[in-house]
């Protein structure tokens, strides 16, 4: 069956088709810009090189067709007809309480992610344009829903309610429900898999930094607690996002400044984190390029990113009364040598002892980056949201029929 895997973004559209007679990546790619003058569209066959097309695409359904039209085209395609698309495997960030699995697209669930769309209001309504761009260009295919909050719902009440009155959760289900859970579920197994050591004996603190992130507390292959809130908004800095604040400070600064509601989501959501810091940029290699530079406001954004990541870790320990692996993942944990080392660096009281030269390796596999002597494991492991995507729409589809 091959299966193409989209994950939509509010501006982007990343995607990978596979194989899944032996899981390979027969293409993927990605568009940028959408609704922007000049999309681009970056498409990479696998062993062949990579082609880019700037054009106009205004909206998701133009830029699946101009995705398939890549898949198919006779030169650089990798497709003979669009009719060997089996099934769409999507990407859906919130599933609030009523998606614990996978599950197939229909009206009833679609109706249920539109409800959603005010708790991830980044991404769900991104995944949908996705949905309703795939269903119009691929009439008839199946496609499947993998929610980002579905790890997540093993978390007890005493990690995901809030301490504020209990109707706000019956009313409106105001609680956590995390996110990245794809991730976390995939780097937990594999760095089990890894140490060879059974999943169900291992308290594992994954740490997915990448533009987004959050850190996940694994307890024998569940998530018991994790960083992400009702919304992506809460836990770690972030690359736009603030993550944890005083809830004071919304009213205090919305009074003050008079701003909507919508007004003061986009400040915490879009204008904050890292970019806000350090006035210059959201991504964290403009940031470690400042703070080498000398740049003090890149410094001081490296910092409390740092600082704020490393809190969650000795919480997470406290969490689950020790901790046996810590996991770095996503774009900044797999190539950050200079995060992980000042991480690691202030966890010697959990026993961690880094291994420099092991740390400055790059490479896409798993791998360890402590000594042979040190209490706790801190590996790095490569993420594979899609391949998880594309796996669970194979089963989910091959069930259904
Ligand atoms: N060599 C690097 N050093 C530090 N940060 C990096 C490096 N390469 C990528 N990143 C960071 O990874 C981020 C993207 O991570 P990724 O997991 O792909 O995010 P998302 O899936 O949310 O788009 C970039 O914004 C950049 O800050
Ligand atoms: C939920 C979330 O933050 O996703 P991303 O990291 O892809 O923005
Ligand atoms: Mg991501």
């Amino acid at each position: 069956m091959k299966v193409l895997v989209i994950n939509a973004g509010s501006s982007s559209l990343k995607y990978q088709l596979y194989n899944m007679t032996d899981e390979s990546v027969l293409a993927k790619g990605l568009v940028e810009r959408i609704g922007m003058d000049s999309s681009i569209l970056t498409h990479k066959p696998t062993g062949r090189e990579d082609v880019t097309e700037v054009s106009e695409i205004l909206e998701h359904t133009t830029a699946i067709r101009k995705v398939i039209d890549m898949l198919t085209d006779k030169e650089n395609g990798v497709l003979g007809s669009v009719d060997e698309i089996q099934a769409v495997g999507h990407r859906v960030v919130h599933g609030g309480e009523a998606f614990k699995e996978s599950a197939l697209v229909d009206d009833v669930a679609k109706a249920e992610i539109r409800r959603l769309f005010d708790l991830a209001p980044l991404h769900n309504p991104a995944a949908m344009m996705g949905i309703r761009a795939a269903e119009l260009n691929m009439p008839g295919v199946p496609q499947v829903m993998v929610f980002d909050t579905a790890f997540h719902q093993t978390m007890p009440e005493k990690a995901y309610l809030y301490a504020i009155p209990r109707v706000l959760y019956k009313k409106y289900k105001v609680r956590r429900y995390g996110a990245h859970g794809t991730s976390h579920d995939y780097v937990s197994k594999a760095a089990a898999e890894y140490l060879d050591r059974p999943l169900q004996d291992l308290k594992i603190i994954t740490c997915h930094v990448g533009n987004g992130g959050s850190v996940t507390a694994v307890k024998g292959g569940l998530s018991v607690d994790t960083s992400m809130g009702m919304t992506p908004l809460e836990g770690l800095m972030m690359g736009t996002r603030s993550g944890d604040l005083d809830p004071a400070i919304v009213p205090y600064v919305m009074n003050k400044e008079e701003l909507s509601v919508s007004e003061v989501n986009s400040m915490l959501n879009k204008h904050s984190g890292l970019l806000a810091i350090s006035g210059i940029s959201s991504d964290m290699r403009e940031i470690t390029e400042g703070m080498e530079n000398g740049d003090a406001n890149s410094t001081l954004a490296f910092e409390m990113y740092e600082y704020r990541l490393r809190k969650y870790i000795g919480s997470y320990a406290a969490a689950m009364n020790g901790v046996d692996v810590i996991v770095f993942t996503a774009g900044v944990g797999e190539n950050s040598v200079v995060l992980r080392q000042k991480v690691c660096e202030q966890l010697t009281y959990l026993g961690v002892e880094l291994d420099e030269a092991l740390n400055a390796i790059r490479s896409g596999e798993p791998r360890r980056i402590t000594t042979s002597n040190s209490k706790v494991d801190v590996l790095v492991v490569p993420t594979n949201e899609e391949l998880v995507i594309a796996r669970d729409t194979h089963r989910i589809v091959l069930n259904s029929q």
